[in-house]
């Protein structure tokens, strides 16, 4: 299965594929939290949903559960099942700044396979914490689509300038002609999950159920797939 990002897709966001059948009313996609789940590559196997799959498989560094240890194994070995159309790779591996030039290597390997295997290649930055001054968005952007096809960022607000901040960033580069995905995490910037896509954001991620959020202030699925199509 293939996902272009010309135009929006929003994801269910799981660890569990066993949700693909109540998440296909709402979403375009699948983002399997590989590191989430217990046996993630037998899930992948036994996988035979609709929707295209999104691999991630976030390093304890950057917010996830995943060891370093067989991370980025797991996420080439994802990469060769046909439903899975993208994978995610954080920007600070192949940039070798979290986990050296040995794990730089591997990120570029990681995104090369899954390109091999006709995946595409989300890159994706995070900060828990704040939302970074204007110019460091931007340049977080630009380093991503250097690496990926598709440029993502999601950030902390803690207050309705910092959620504007995300929005700007989103604007700029998207005229720009970067392909990029934005979001600000935590309850100052949950309206934006439904406003970035506005300003030329292209992936949206939302948990079926709200309680199995993946990220701090989600929509649930249904929720964010109204508000996105009733703005859009
Ligand atoms: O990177 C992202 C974005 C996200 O953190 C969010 O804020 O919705 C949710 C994650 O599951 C996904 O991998």
């Amino acid at each position: 299965m293939t996902l272009q990002f010309d135009d929006f897709v929003l994801a269910a966001a799981t660890a569990d594929l066993g949700e693909e059948p109540v998440a296909r009313e709402h979403a375009d996609a699948v983002e399997f939290r590989m590191d989430m789940a217990a046996e993630p590559l037998d899930a992948l196997a036994a996988y035979d949903g609709d929707l295209p799959v999104i691999a991630t498989n976030r390093a304890a560094w950057e917010g996830g559960e995943a060891d370093d240890e067989g991370r980025l194994a797991a996420l080439r070995a994802a990469a060769e099942h046909d439903a899975v159309a993208a994978v995610d790779v954080e920007l600070a591996a192949l940039t070798g700044d979290a986990a050296g030039p040995a794990t730089a290597d591997a990120a570029a390997a990681t995104a090369a396979h899954a390109r091999d295997h006709g995946a595409s290649v989300i890159v994706s930055a995070h900060d828990f914490e704040r939302t970074p001054p204007r110019e460091a968005l931007a340049r977080l952007l630009e380093r991503a689509s250097e690496h990926g096809d598709v440029a993502k960022l999601a950030v902390t607000a803690t207050d309705l300038d910092d959620a504007l901040r995300v929005l700007g960033a989103t604007r700029a580069a998207a005229a720009d002609g970067l392909t990029v995905a934005t979001m600000a995490m935590g309850p100052a910037g949950s309206h934006t999950r439904a406003v970035a896509p506005v300003y030329g954001s292209r992936i949206g991620y939302a948990p079926v159920a709200p309680e199995r959020a993946t990220a701090p202030g989600q929509y649930d699925l249904a929720t964010l797939r109204a508000l996105v199509d009733r703005l859009g």
